[in-house]
């Protein structure tokens, strides 16, 4: 059984639920909605809302509840503590998605970036799916947010698929 300190502190990483834009990182500027091909979903005014509600919450504590534990074939990997709603909001990515761009690895994040992949080349990967990763334009920002597609059990992993439609990143030897 492990925690999310444990984990961010055995990668030598700082908590961060923001948005950051370090030197040597990708700039703000590089992190517009308006760069992405074929335009991004503008988020509504209620929906920003109720995204600002949500981290509102979660910074007093009221956080959907995961658990970071370490598995030995899949590294750290989260599950849920309790049983979670579908469509709940479960994290945001603080990590910007701009890496390619940075010359220095981002040493700053929370649970989002401890939640593991499905294997896209298994008919079970795509079963093993609970949550899938959403990006809005929030006021011209590129934002990433981690939704549950579905009610997921106490103590049931978490899943959601690393592959757009480029499909760059290999999974083949994922579990
Ligand atoms: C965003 S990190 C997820 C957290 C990671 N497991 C860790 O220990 O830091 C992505 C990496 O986790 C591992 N991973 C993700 N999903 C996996 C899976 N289903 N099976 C095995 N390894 C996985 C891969 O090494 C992948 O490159």
């Amino acid at each position: 059984m492990g925690t999310l300190a444990s984990a961010l502190t055995a990668l030598q990483m700082e908590f961060s639920d923001d948005l950051t834009y370090l030197p040597g990182m990708a700039p703000q500027l590089a992190n517009q909605a308006k760069f992405e091909q074929g335009g991004m979903q503008v988020l509504s005014k209620e929906d920003i809302e109720t995204l600002e509600q949500c981290r509102a919450m979660c910074k007093r504590g009221e956080c959907p509840p995961l658990l970071v534990v370490f598995d030995s074939c899949e590294g750290y990997t989260v599950e849920a503590d309790d049983q979670i709603k579908d469509l709940t909001i479960l994290a945001e990515y603080s990590e910007t998605h701009l890496k390619a761009l940075s010359s220095v690895p981002d040493k700053r994040g929370n649970i989002a970036r401890f939640i593991n992949g499905i294997n896209n080349h298994t008919p079970d990967g795509k079963k093993k799916q609970n949550c899938k990763c959403v990006r809005y334009d929030v006021n011209g920002e590129c934002r990433v947010i981690l939704v549950a597609t579905r009610d997921i059990a106490k103590g049931e992993r978490l899943y959601y698929d690393y592959n757009g439609y480029e499909h760059e990143y290999p999974t083949q030897h994922f579990v």
